[in-house]
């Protein structure tokens, strides 16, 4: 359609000569001209305006039929396009929701047909699993075998080692006594092989399976390549001496008896007990039970030995010869450990030394006494220090507080309230200040740890839900543990909100009225408060707390600084735009508005809601009409109700 070709204008020719009919397009449209005709048309005459009110009327009309013509050609490629407000009729309705029903039955089709295909695999897989395994039994064996490459944290190797750790023990503390008592009598051999043997298998057990397995660092990496882990121990003094401990000098029996000399190449196996104590250390929360345990062991078998050599040196004087030597009546051992433990911890009250072995003997027992003794009971009060240091930093720091406050007389009821929450802290979390400890580790863990006790709380908690959980991480690592003791104010009603505070255990109560003596809300464990003034902006004075909150009870809070909170919230704009929404929400619902027609609500003020201002027009009658008189007025023509009465002055 060309709509330009259809409007004509008169020209205004000079000298009454005659005018021509002319497309408007020609001569008033420059836009909207015809085609040019071949050969190219002598040039026209510049448009010449009759009346300038038809011009501009002809120019709208063309304009206005020009977005017709639009409207048409989008109307050909959608009929529905371009007229939303037309409703597509019926057959086209009917034919679309007939093609969305077949597409949703090829769909469903469709996923059921893929749900019997993965449970016929699923089906084919177990059957396979219950079938006979192709794998030879030794292959599988083997592969076991060789994939048992021993973790260095792993449980089952700390077990392993206890056992290894108890064979060792068996050799140390029995051959030694063996050795110098006489225990070989000859219907106890039997029972002492059976136990040598039991031994030496565990022996050989750790150096051919778990020791040529054990990953070992190298360069940083965790080697865990068997025959890398192979090598490595091979490589190493260990095996030097594990290889040493397990010579079988025991065959010397054929020649020189059943002696536990031959066994002491045994004890070289000290080594595994040493890493089985390391690392029941390292996997145990109270580490320090161990330490005095050992240290204790020690002093146990230092009179083990003592007691071994005082039966020798008795059996070399003769047993019974003298009075200071064992008399030989009762247990030999026990009566001989008796006597290491009175001479070892120098207690005294020993028969005297007559001779000048017994007198050396007696000397060397004291000094040595002395010397081992003084070191390991030393040793043990480093060990019991180090376990209580928590605690004598805890009682430090209460008493140079009191202190404080005694000197600068503080009144007793702060002072009481000092104490209470030095105590509480301590009973509830063992330490002062939790961030003290995870400072010093390296963020990654800090991380770990945060994630695993909290992220789980943190996530239900509404206020975050919708926010980036990699934001919620950055919060936990910011936020501060702190306690509250019943009846504190955490936050007052228009102070401005400079932190948030997530309750971590206890309860806090959200308090207004006269004397704070209304609750609004308990809030429990998992809750948040004082994010409303914090996600508002200073204008308006928008961060200012809406309420009084106090702890009920003791509380034990989180709290997350605004500042961090915004630091965090810089690289989550996301979470930020979530978190600006929700504020805005809970300032609506809770903010100041809100909060005063609670308040009212709990006095009861508000039993019958808000009462509705009453009209200008009536105020100015000054009287008390009901709605409904008010309703019928407003119906009312207007200059009636404008009609003011008379004032009487007037
Ligand atoms: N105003 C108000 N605050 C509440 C309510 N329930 C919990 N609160 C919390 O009380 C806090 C007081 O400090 P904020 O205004 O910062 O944030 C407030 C909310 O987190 C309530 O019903 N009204």
């Amino acid at each position: 359609m060309n709509f330009s070709a259809d409007v004509f204008v008169q020209d205004a020719k000079p000298n009454g000569a005659k005018t021509e009919d002319k497309p408007a397009g020609e001569c008033v449209l420059s836009g909207t001209r015809a085609p040019p005709q071949e050969p190219a048309p002598p040039p026209t005459p510049p448009p010449i305006v009759v009346n300038r009110y038809s011009d501009d009327q002809l120019r709208a009309v063309v304009k206005r039929m020009r977005a017709r013509l639009e409207l048409y050609k989008e109307k050909a490629t959608d009929p529905f396009a371009s007229s939303p407000e037309i409703t597509p009729p019926d057959r086209i309705k009917k034919e679309e929701a007939e093609k969305k029903k077949k597409e949703e039955a090829e769909k469903k089709k469709q996923e059921a047909e893929q749900k019997k295909k993965e449970e016929e695999e699923k089906r084919k897989a177990e059957e396979a699993l219950k079938e006979v395994p192709k794998v030879p039994l030794k292959t599988r064996v083997q592969e076991a075998f060789w994939s048992f490459v021993l973790i260095l944290a792993d449980r089952r190797y700390i077990a392993w080692l206890s056992v290894v750790t108890l064979a060792f023990n068996y050799n140390t503390w029995f051959l030694t006594a063996r050795l110098c008592f006489p225990y070989h009598e000859d219907d106890m051999v039997k029972y002492w092989f059976a136990l040598d043997v039991l031994a030496d298998v565990i022996y050989l057990t750790d150096s051919v399976l778990f020791q040529p397995r054990t990953q070992f660092v190298k360069g940083g990496d965790i080697i865990k390549d068997r025959v890398m882990t192979k090598k490595h121990y091979r490589e190493t003094e260990r095996f030097k001496m594990d290889m040493i401990s397990l010579l079988p000098f025991d065959l010397l029996y054929y020649q020189f008896g059943f002696k536990s000399i031959f066994r002491f190449n045994r004890l070289l196996k000290a080594e595994s007990f040493f890493e089985f104590s390391d690392r029941l250390e390292s996997i145990m929360a109270k580490a320090y039970i161990w330490r005095v345990i050992r240290t204790i062991g020690y002093l146990l078998f230092m009179l083990h030995l003592n007691a071994c050599i005082y039966y020798v040196a008795s059996d070399y004087q003769g047993i019974g010869k003298t009075k200071w030597v064992y008399s030989g009546q009762g247990s030999a051992y026990l009566r001989c450990y008796y006597y290491a433990v009175r001479s070892l911890i120098n207690i005294g009250g020993l028969n005297e030394p007559h001779t000048v072995f017994e007198i050396a003997f007696q000397m060397t027992n004291f000094f040595t006494g002395v010397f081992v003794f003084s070191s390991l009971l030393g040793q043990m009060r480093d060990v019991i220090c180090a376990a209580t240091a928590g605690q004598t930093y805890f009682r430090t720091s209460m008493d140079n507080t009191v202190a404080y406050m005694v000197t600068n007389r503080i009144p007793s009821m702060v002072q009481n309230r000092v104490r209470t929450w030095y105590t509480y802290t301590w009973d509830a979390q063992g330490m002062l200040d939790e961030s003290e400890l995870l400072d010093k580790m390296p963020l990654v863990m800090r991380t770990a740890i945060a994630v695993d006790i909290n992220l789980e709380t943190f996530k239900k908690i509404d206020l975050f839900k919708g926010c980036d959980q990699q934001m919620l991480v950055d919060m936990l690592l910011r936020l501060k543990s702190i306690i509250y003791l019943p009846g504190d104010f955490v936050v007052k009603k228009g102070d401005i909100g400079k932190e948030m505070y997530i309750i971590k255990s206890g309860a806090v109560q959200v308090v207004g009225g006269p004397d704070n003596s209304i609750v609004f809300v308990t809030l429990k464990a998992g809750c948040v408060f004082g994010e409303i003034s914090l996600l508002q902006s200073s204008k308006d004075g928008g961060n200012r707390r809406t309420a009084n909150v106090k702890a009920y009870g003791f509380a034990n809070l989180f709290v997350l600084e605004k500042k961090d909170l915004f630091d965090i919230l810089v690289h989550y704009p996301e979470s930020q735009k979530v978190l600006a929404r929700k504020g805005r929400k809970l300032m609506k619902a809770k903010g100041p508005a809100a909060a005063k027609v609670e308040e009212e609500k709990k006095k009861g003020l508000a039993l019958f809601g808000p009462k509705p201002q009453t009209p200008k027009l009536l105020r100015a009658f000054g009287g008390t009409i009901n709605r409904s008189t008010v309703d019928k007025l407003k119906v009312l023509p207007r200059p009636l109700i404008l009609k003011r009465p008379e004032s009487r002055s007037s």
